[in-house]
């Protein structure tokens, strides 16, 4: 049975045998054939749901290894900054791991499934009146002032070691690397872990290498704009993230790749959040929805040919942000009063 990340991976993870065992058996998550889609599209389209992780993001996968090198060199503490996944994880991991945790989340910008998340997970919540980039500049401060206190965001360089293994089932799960690989992009660390496991692969095995597609919200296109964007605003609050601290190493997947970073604009993310759940029964949420709607323009626009192998990265569970589901599914539910006959009525007439 599937071991988590840390031992599946080893011999590409810098664990030795003082590294904690920890685990919440992250990974190992599904490639999913999007049918549909596929059809409609003209492309073979996978799904790499992300949103079935232990926390219901990617974020476990570089957490779990950064929160065990954090108590392997004796911190007590770990500290983040989130837009709300970051801290789910690293709050769970660190309950796990029987260290304490610091979450530092912009004021009524985070979904309400990932703060009850930090908040059951025993972390220290803090939120200003600030946003992401805000946050983190000041998680960083403090971990620098504080020697117990590890920082456990994508700028800890455990994160993206880890969280490259995405790209090693990709490639075992396909048989080969798909010629796109569509990922939203928003603090810009996992475009570069995907683009990195890529590579290692490639080295390692000789399989083949992907053009990396990220895909930023238009009201947070920093890469794309090439410009920090200071109030960055999407109803994909995940990626609402106006200064990437992986600003370079996304830019460099991009080119090496001979990819691209691209925008999508919130009804483009919205409407691709939605097909994807009614037509293909994956719920993920909105600011994952950002790799599909890339996808969907990419395909519109020619910058992905017709017979293409594509994967998309879904990040996050649909179930972490309910608020945004609510507000735009496409149909509501229907309130009746307890009279069978007009219930029966109603649902025959549907
Ligand atoms: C669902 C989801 N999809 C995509 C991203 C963007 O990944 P990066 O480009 O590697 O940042 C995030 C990021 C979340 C945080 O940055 C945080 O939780 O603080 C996310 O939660």
């Amino acid at each position: 049975t599937w071991q988590g990340v840390l031992k599946e991976y080893k011999e590409y993870l810098p664990v030795n045998e003082n590294t904690p065992e920890l685990t919440l058996y992250e990974g190992n998550t599904p490639l999913i054939k999007l049918e549909k889609l596929s059809e409609e599209l003209g492309i073979e389209l996978h799904a790499k749901f992300e949103g079935l992780n232990p926390t219901g993001s990617f974020k476990d996968r570089g957490m779990v290894l950064a929160v065990a090198k954090a108590k392997e060199e004796g911190a007590h503490t770990v500290i983040c900054a989130s837009t709300g996944n970051t801290s789910a994880a690293a709050s769970a991991y660190a309950a796990r791991a029987g260290l304490n945790s610091i979450v530092v989340l912009p004021e009524g910008k985070v979904a309400v499934g990932k703060v009850t998340q930090a908040m059951m997970s025993g972390a220290k919540t803090v939120t200003i009146e600030g946003n992401f980039d805000d946050a983190l500049k000041i998680v960083r401060k403090i971990s620098e002032d504080n020697d117990g206190i590890e920082l456990v965001n994508s700028l800890n360089p455990y994160r993206i070691e880890c969280q490259k293994t995405a790209s090693f089932e990709v490639i075992d799960a396909l048989g080969k690397a798909p010629d796109y690989l569509c990922i939203p992009v928003g603090n810009a660390a996992n475009i570069a872990a995907y683009w990195k496991g890529f590579k290692e692969y490639n080295e390692k095995k000789g399989t083949s290498l992907p053009k990396m597609y990220g895909f930023e919200a238009e009201g947070a296109a920093a890469i794309v704009k090439n410009k920090v964007i200071e109030n960055p605003e999407t109803v994909g609050t995940a990626i609402r993230i106006g200064n990437p601290a992986s600003w370079d190493k996304a830019a460099a997947a991009r080119d090496e790749s001979g990819g691209k970073i691209d925008s999508v604009t919130d009804e483009e993310i919205l409407s691709a959040y939605k097909r994807v759940a009614s037509t293909e029964g994956v719920f993920c949420e909105p600011g994952s929805a950002a790799s599909l709607a890339g996808v969907l323009k990419s395909v519109e626009n020619g910058s992905i040919q017709k017979g293409s192998t594509v994967v998309t990265v879904l990040t996050g569970n649909g179930l972490k942000d309910p608020d945004t589901a609510m507000e735009v599914a496409l149909d509501q539910p229907k309130k009746l009063p307890l009279d069978e006959g007009k219930i029966v009525e109603y649902i025959e007439s549907l």
